[in-house]
């Protein structure tokens, strides 16, 4: 990935906590120096404090017009955090929001109503390289900054464009949050192996070794999903038996997770009006 402008100009990183590390983490292994990094962060991790002895800067002042300043501060942090960066607004620099429910236009007020703005939802599978962030950029942001900005999260994995902001509070519910309801899932079908018998390291490893198996599988394989399900599930075995309770149309999946789904989406919402 082409990263010389942002190794050139330098990188601002506004919080570095579970999201920003995970990115910063994937940016220094593709090649991002050290050096072209300036962390902010009232407390920031032993991590972070390491990489000073690399030639990261930890809470100095910003250099003058860095190539790209990335906001991984909680959204209820914004109105504390973001007049530190106002003094790099309506230039060249491209703010980069993680953000969920904070929009482009209450950066806009922030930061200044000419400054380049891109709006991005990543997921935690970044720290692995297997996260999946979509973005959508403002008026301000020309070719060049989008492919810098989506050079930067393909380092962590991959990327998808959004053809309007709206669409972000859906993309947050599905895949932002989404990791952790697949995490839930490999406790809640744990904890069911072990009501079944199962000793509990046993029943943990054989459901994160199935999820992980059955995500890989959809991402690899020329049949979707659906096939896949099908293929699992032989006619009135043991699959068809948990498929008629997990398929069942007034308490199984569909309508659970279209609730859960729902309710993470209208709380992106929420956010961008608090
Ligand atoms: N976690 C996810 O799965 C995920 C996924 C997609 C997007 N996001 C978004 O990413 C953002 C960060 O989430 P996170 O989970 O990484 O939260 P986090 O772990 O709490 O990280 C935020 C970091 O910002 C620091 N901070 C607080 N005030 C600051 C200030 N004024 N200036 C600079 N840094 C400040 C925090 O320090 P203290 O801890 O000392 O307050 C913390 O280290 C949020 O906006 C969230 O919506 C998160
Ligand atoms: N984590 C953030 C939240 O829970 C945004 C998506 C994932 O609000």
């Amino acid at each position: 990935m082409t990263l010389s402008r942002v190794n050139e100009n330098g990188l601002v990183l506004l919080g570095c906590g579970k999201m920003g590390s995970a990115m910063l983490q994937g940016w220094l292994a593709q090649g991002l120096n050290a050096n072209s990094v300036t962390v902010i962060d009232p407390h920031p991790s032993q991590w972070v404090q390491g990489l000073v002895q690399q030639g990261l800067h930890l809470n100095e002042p910003l250099p003058t017009t860095p190539a790209i300043c990335i906001i991984a501060v909680k959204p209820q942090m914004m109105g504390d955090a973001l007049p530190a960066l106002r003094a790099l607004g309506n230039g060249t620099t491209v703010f980069l929001s993680i953000a969920a429910g904070t929009s482009i236009g209450a950066f806009a007020d922030a930061l200044g109503d000419q400054s380049p703005i891109i709006r991005a939802m990543p997921n935690t599978p970044a720290a692995v390289g297997q996260g999946i962030t979509a973005l959508i950029g403002n008026a301000h942001i020309n070719d060049a900054d989008m492919q810098m900005g989506e050079a930067l999260l393909s380092a962590v994995g991959q990327t998808v464009r959004l053809a309007s902001e709206d669409q972000m509070d859906a993309v947050t519910a599905v895949s932002g949050s989404g990791p952790a309801y697949v995490f839930h899932l490999i406790e809640t079908l744990a904890a069911a192996g072990v009501a079944q018998g199962l000793p509990k390291d046993m029943a943990l490893q054989l459901a994160k070794a199935t999820v992980a198996g059955a995500g890989a599988l959809a991402q690899a394989a020329d049949e979707d999903p659906t096939q896949l399900r099908i293929n699992v599930t032989s006619p009135n075995g043991t699959t068809a038996a948990a498929l008629e309770v997990l398929m069942n149309e007034t308490d199984g999946f569909p309508a659970l997770l279209n609730r859960a789904v729902t309710a993470a989406a209208d709380r992106s919402r929420e956010l961008g009006k608090e």
